[in-house]
């Protein structure tokens, strides 16, 4: 049974950059992702985001402007079992502070190299990389 889980890839324009929201667990191995989690039962993955978001990194709905065509799926095996990760790319209207819930040390807004570079993982490059090409085309 594949795990899911789902989130938002937030992105905010600054100074006409585009910088994405990383958040760092704050559990090992104190890795970087965007807000995600669980799909709880009788939630679906888009409700499963935008409550992971509004939990991680406080932010609502309605601060946000989803892109509801602009999504990806990575699957990747976490503690011994495959889980799926559905994130939707979304913007932050106003470059507001993000405030952590206890799961999570730190934030980072990162341009889309430092993005891939602190993610770490390859999947989620290539994540990064196609949303980032989505909002240049
Ligand atoms: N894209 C990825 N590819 C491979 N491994 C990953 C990826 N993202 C995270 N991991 C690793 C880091 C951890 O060792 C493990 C679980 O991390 P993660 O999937 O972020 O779940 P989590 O249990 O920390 O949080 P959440 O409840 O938000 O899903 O998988
Ligand atoms: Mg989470």
């Amino acid at each position: 049974m594949v795990v899911k889980a789902a989130g938002l890839v937030i992105y905010r324009k600054l100074a006409g950059k585009i910088e994405f929201l990383l958040l760092q667990a704050s559990y090992p191995p104190y890795h970087w992702t965007p807000p995600k989690g669980h799909v709880d039962p009788g939630e679906d993955e888009w409700q499963a985001a935008i409550r992971e978001t509004k939990e991680e990194a406080n932010l609502n709905k309605e601060q946000l402007t989803i892109h509801e065509d602009c999504h990806e799926t990575l699957y990747y095996e976490a503690k011994g079992k495959p889980k799926s990760v559905k994130y939707w790319l979304a913007l932050l209207n106003n470059p507001d502070d993000v405030t952590l819930s206890h799961e999570h040390q730190n934030w980072k807004w990162c341009e889309v190299e430092d993005a891939i570079k602190i993610a770490d993982y390859a999947e989620m490059a290539q994540l990064f990389r196609k949303f980032y090409k989505y909002l240049n085309a």
